[in-house]
């Protein structure tokens, strides 16, 4: 078994929506990015990588490649997927928190785990995305951007 942590930071930025675990959000800001700026996915991406010791989302996906401008994060995480099988590894469940002032997840955060359980090939059961506020502390208070912290725990599975 092995366990890997991801942690992702967006600032927000102009805009009219954000996307979260391939969820478009309506709100009155968007988050910066090079890619769709899927700050959910992206923290996932990084604990899937770390758990198989693959380094992390940056190193397989720049972002000074243009190949990745505006990527849709759910074709990251699709790749992410197929490296940590080519290492020998099944996903055993994903737990997410999203740090936000605003917007409201809850309403989304069914469709969120949908996603995510779809794109790694495992059951709804084992895909868990929660959120919390800070209580409008510090820079996530202020409503100056979102945190994402998730945790990955891995299996030993035969390489297909
Ligand atoms: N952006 C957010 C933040 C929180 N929630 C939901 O509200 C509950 C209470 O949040 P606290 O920060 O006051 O603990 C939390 O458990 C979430 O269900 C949300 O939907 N969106
Ligand atoms: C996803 C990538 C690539 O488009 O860019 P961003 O959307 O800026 O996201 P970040 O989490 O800062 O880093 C990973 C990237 O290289």
């Amino acid at each position: 078994m092995r366990i890997g942590h991801g942690f992702d930071v967006h600032a927000f930025g102009a805009g009219d929506h954000i996307t979260l675990g391939g969820v478009r959000i309506a709100h009155d800001r968007g988050l910066v990015a090079h890619s769709d700026g899927d700050v959910l996915l992206h923290a996932v991406c990084d604990a899937l990588l770390g758990a198989a010791a693959l380094g992390d989302i940056g190193r397989h996906f720049p972002d000074t490649d243009a190949v990745y401008r505006g990527v849709d994060s759910r074709v990251l995480l699709r790749r992410v997927r197929d490296l940590v099988r080519g290492e020998g590894y099944a996903v055993a469940n994903v737990d997410a928190t999203i740090v936000a002032q605003a917007p409201r997840m809850a309403p989304h955060v069914e469709a969120m785990c949908e996603h995510i359980a779809a794109d790694l090939g495992v059951s709804y059961s084992c895909v868990n995305v929660k959120a919390t506020t800070t209580e409008r502390l510090g820079w996530i208070g202020r409503g100056e951007g979102i945190a994402v912290h998730a945790v990955v725990l891995l299996v030993e599975a035969p390489v297909l």
